[in-house]
């Protein structure tokens, strides 16, 4: 009966557990080589150290984007669906956690479409109403 305590996990202690199966960016980031080589397409972390030597696009764009998220750079090529049918035999599991280096990158590249002209949104509709009034006012 006393066992029963004994046998719990410590989980509180030691924070949220990894599920089994998945794969963080830390471990992504050390198979950055040709001699093992992980990719992480749509949030899925693949192996893909044997394929090297048979992609259509050479092993140089593949060793480029190791050992971090591709998602871009696999769908900017447009691959065909004989591509995606290929990936999963190359699946290890589910990606866990933070992809910092991409949110990074996405902040400074993004930002700059509600304030195209670097004004404040709201500039348009009082720009707007100042030019209706001068023209009753001028005009009318
Ligand atoms: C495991 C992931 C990948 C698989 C299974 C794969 C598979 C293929 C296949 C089958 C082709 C022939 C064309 C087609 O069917 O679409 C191809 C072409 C190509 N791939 Fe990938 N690819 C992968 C990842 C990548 C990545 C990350 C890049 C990075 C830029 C890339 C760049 C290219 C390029 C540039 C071509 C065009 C080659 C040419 O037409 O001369 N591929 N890929």
């Amino acid at each position: 009966m006393s066992d029963a305590a004994a046998q719990q996990p410590a989980e509180a202690a030691a924070g949220p557990v990894q599920p089994e199966g998945t794969y963080s960016l830390a471990q992504l980031k050390e198979h950055n080589t040709r001699e093992s080589l992980w990719m992480l397409l749509h949030d899925k972390v693949y192996d893909i150290t044997a394929f090297m030597d048979e992609h259509p696009g050479g092993d140089e764009v593949l060793v480029e984007e190791a050992g971090r998220d591709a998602t871009e750079a696999f769908e900017d090529v447009g691959h065909s669906d004989e591509a995606r049918a290929m990936l999963p035999k190359m699946l290890l599991g589910d990606f866990y956690g933070e992809k910092t280096s991409k949110s990074k990158k996405s902040v400074s590249a993004g930002g700059s479409s509600t304030s195209s002209g670097g004004f404040p949104i709201w500039v348009v509709p009082v720009a707007l109403v100042a030019a209706f009034l001068a023209w009753r006012v001028f005009l009318a």
